[in-house]
């Protein structure tokens, strides 16, 4: 019975999917004599959390009920009260958590608590897919930078463009939706300058997966971004530029003017560790790294990556001159690639789709 009613905790959780950023994807579902009085999900960073939202629904009924919730709650006082402190002040009789959260704040505290307060506590129901739900999360609380995902479209033999750098298109419509979907699941986008001067893209969320627009990041050392590019006239979503040190204020002023954000590294290069700790500084929690084969380079040489996805069209580029996937220097010896796990592989139209984690 426990496991019925966490499947419906965790549905809750991820009804919220894209919205809750800097914070995890909880759900709570309040049960008294096997009727459930209240449930709730955390919608959104700094509003109510979800035992809030589900004990508020149950009212009296709080009292001697059993509360399953798909983290462990939280002890501490962030932008909202303890949740621990709010179970226990509602009588609840029994607790039931998927998870322990590893927030150094929470971990293991808001269980004890309960315990203390004489409530009975389970812990571990379903807790394979509660770290599921949260592992963007649980990276970022954990190291403080952002859970990287590498994105690329691919020919049969690894081209992302042909020598003379055509690339549209590789994928199909449906496999470019697909994209759409993967990127909403994301604080930021992340791209070179050179993806900008060759597809002046959009990098926003469309085709029906709209919701809170992920950031638009551009690795720009030199600040060659022009003025007139998409992400900084459109004002779709927001748009960070990071710089060399070596770029100088008024070279930065008529960006800021035209609102986007500026990053300036500490040296004139970007380095991705570096990157990373100035994104994590800034709350983003996920990136979704969408190119090109530089960047990617990049991140894989900094070994920089918990996903991958890649998306292969059936077809044949060819060609010495023609960029792979990932570019950079590579590694030099077999033992030092970079070693994933499939994930998940599925046909999207005629394009097959690989997931692939660290
Ligand atoms: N060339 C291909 C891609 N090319 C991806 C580009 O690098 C760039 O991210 C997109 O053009 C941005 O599009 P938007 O303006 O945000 O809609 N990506 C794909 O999935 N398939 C391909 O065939
Ligand atoms: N969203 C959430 C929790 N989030 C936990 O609390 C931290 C955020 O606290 P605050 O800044 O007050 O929102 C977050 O980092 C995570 O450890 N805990 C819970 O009991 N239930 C919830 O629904
Ligand atoms: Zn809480």
């Amino acid at each position: 019975m426990d496991e019925r009613y966490m499947r419906l905790a965790l549905q809750l959780a991820e009804s919220a999917r894209g919205q809750t950023s800097p914070n995890p994807l909880v759900g709570a579902v309040v049960v008294k004599h096997g009727e459930i009085v209240g449930f709730g999900a955390h919608l959104k960073a700094g509003e109510p959390h979800a035992e809030v939202h589900a004990l508020r629904m149950a009212g009296e009924k709080a009292e001697g009920s059993t509360v399953y919730v798909t983290l462990e709650p939280c002890s501490h006082y962030g932008r909202t009260p303890p949740c621990a402190d709010l179970l226990i002040e509602n009588k609840v009789k029994r607790v039931v958590v998927a998870t322990t959260d590893p927030n150094p704040l929470v971990a293991g505290k808001g269980i004890e608590k309960l315990k203390r307060a004489g409530i009975d506590v389970t812990v571990g129901v379903l807790k394979e897919e509660a770290d599921a739900l949260n592992e963007m999360f649980f990276h970022y609380i954990s190291t403080k930078v952002p859970y990287v995902t590498l994105k690329y479209a691919m020919s049969l033999d690894g081209k992302i463009a042909t020598k003379t750098r055509e690339s549209k298109w590789i994928t199909s419509e449906e496999a470019r939706r697909d994209v759409h979907r993967e990127r909403r699941m994301h604080d930021a986008i992340v791209v070179g300058v050179g993806t900008i001067l060759a597809d002046d893209p959009s990098l926003t969320v469309r085709f029906g997966h709209e919701g809170k627009q992920p950031i638009r990041v551009v690795l720009d050392t030199h600040l060659r971004t022009p003025l007139h590019a998409n992400i900084v006239t459109d004002r779709v979503a927001p748009t960070w530029i990071v710089v060399g040190h070596h770029v100088t204020e008024e070279q930065m002023k008529p960006y800021e003017q035209a609102g986007v954000r500026m990053i300036r590294m500490n040296e004139n290069k970007i380095d991705v560790p570096s990157l990373l700790l100035e994104l994590g500084k800034r709350n983003v929690m996920s990136i979704f790294v969408e190119g090109g084969a530089q960047v990617h380079g990049s991140f894989l040489r900094s070994r920089s990556v918990q996903q991958v996805i890649a998306y292969i069209a059936p077809m044949l580029i060819g060609g010495d001159e023609a960029p792979s996937a990932i570019g950079g220097e590579g590694f030099g010896r077999m033992i030092d690639a970079l070693r994933l796990q499939v994930k998940h592989v599925e046909m999207i139209g005629p394009d097959i789709k690989i997931v692939a984690k660290g």
